[in-house]
């Protein structure tokens, strides 16, 4: 029986994936916070509402069973009762700077008088100060800057469910983030996996928890094949990381036997390996032109076991020649974002051109507004289904980033 979490490829026929419908807390932040949130714009929420169920509706269209965040985390709440409900608001609160005293009584006395469902869509849009009818007198509060609008942070990232885990074969990896904007986001996650019904006790691997050092996150994680995962060596992704799961996929039997770690530019335009290069079809690979040097050329390491269980790691340059390699195949199309124009191509990039979503072989789905890329595809023989994506893309992330596909038919 197929697990309820079964990921052997970027491109098998998807069958069940997670998505975040952007709440609130796409909007619950001044201009000011934009950077620190790691977001370059506010989103009209209406309108990012109707592109983001355009986007859930084109996946149903097409067969797909799409499961929600929030209503995940919810059942699995309510699925463990009031002691899990209190554990896992200890933790949150612990997590956004309020292990004890007078602030986290306080915040916890008003979440607990919530529903599951209000106190969840709650946390996650973010707690002002002026919600509370509390003046706090101790230390921890008269130190903090008084200005300050929110006990609680928004978390305005989580619609791209892609990054806080990744589905690995019949596992995951529940991810320690890079930013404070991102880090309590795998804390959902993790209380999924571990009481929802649908996923506790149905043995699932988690590879790597949130609780290892070295930043991993999704986006950087890419299921090649059933023996393959690329993974990007990016501004988000630590080179210790990627040796810490490699090591746990060997070590664990899970059937992976090469990582391939590219190195990307550290920015925030490219924070991920998705955002640059994802998968498409056997054979073909959406690619930003400005990743590679002269050539083609990037740096890449092959990550295998050796026979005493050691790592053994092997440099090359050529992209084309190592997918070719560790893919076994004879050739391989490389389709540039933006057709090659190196405008053109920076333009798609940033809205996340290179960010599709693959949901069969040769079958992706990408924003609308990058149509000089979308061309390109359709002309190299893929089907595009195109999203509308005007204020989804102001978060800085595209159908990938913004989906997190539990269940693929294997190739
Ligand atoms: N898989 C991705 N490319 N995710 C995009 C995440 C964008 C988000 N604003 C961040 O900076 O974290």
């Amino acid at each position: 029986m197929t697990k309820p979490i079964h990921v052997t490829s970027e491109i098998g026929k998807l069958d069940v994936v997670m998505l975040k419908r952007p709440g609130a807390e796409v909007e619950n932040f001044t201009p000011e916070m934009m950077p620190r949130l790691l977001f370059d714009d506010i989103p009209y929420l209406p309108i990012a509402q109707k592109e983001h169920d355009n986007f859930a509706d084109t996946l149903r269209d097409n067969g797909v069973e799409v499961l929600y965040l929030e209503k995940l985390v919810v059942e699995a709440l309510d699925a463990g009762g009031a002691e899990l409900k209190t554990h896992f608001l200890d933790k949150m609160l612990t997590e956004s700077g309020y292990a004890a005293g007078m602030i986290h009584h306080a915040l916890e006395e008003y979440l607990l008088s919530m529903t599951t469902t209000e106190m969840v869509v709650k946390i996650m849009a973010g707690v002002r100060k002026n919600e509370l009818d509390f003046v706090p007198q101790d230390l921890v509060s008269a130190a903090e800057e008084q200005d300050y609008p929110f006990f609680l942070d928004p978390m305005p990232n989580l619609y791209f469910t892609r990054d806080p885990a990744a589905s690995i074969g019949d596992g995951l990896s529940i991810n320690h983030m890079t930013f404070p904007a991102r880090q309590r986001e795998s804390l959902f996650m993790e209380i999924i996996i571990d009481h929802h019904p649908r996923f506790a006790d149905q043995g699932l691997h988690v590879w790597r928890d949130r609780d290892q050092p070295g930043r991993i996150e999704g986006g950087d994680e890419l299921v090649l094949s059933d023996t393959v995962i690329a993974i990007g060596v990016s501004e988000r992704t630590s080179a210790g990381a990627i040796e810490d799961i490699a090591r746990r996929l060997f070590e664990k039997k899970s059937g992976f036997e090469k990582v391939l770690a590219i190195r990307i530019p550290h920015n925030h335009a490219m924070m991920h390996l998705d955002t640059v290069f994802t998968m498409i079809n056997h054979d073909q690979f959406t690619v930003h032109p400005g990743i590679l040097g002269e050539g083609g050329q990037i740096d890449s390491w092959i990550v295998t076991e050796d026979r005493d269980g050691e790592l053994h790691v092997d440099h090359h340059l050529d992209l084309k020649q190592v997918l070719k390699d560790v893919l076994g195949l004879d050739d391989i199309d490389l389709i540039p974002t933006g057709g090659g124009d190196p405008l053109i191509a920076d333009r798609e990039q940033w809205n996340d051109g290179s960010n599709t979503l693959a949901i069969a072989p040769g079958v992706v789905v990408t924003y609308n507004r990058n149509y000089v890329s979308n061309q390109v595809l359709r002309e190299h023989g893929l089907k595009v289904l195109e999203v509308l994506s005007s204020e989804l893309s102001r978060g800085r992330g595209g159908p990938r980033c913004m989906s997190m596909p539990l269940v693929r038919e294997d190739l």
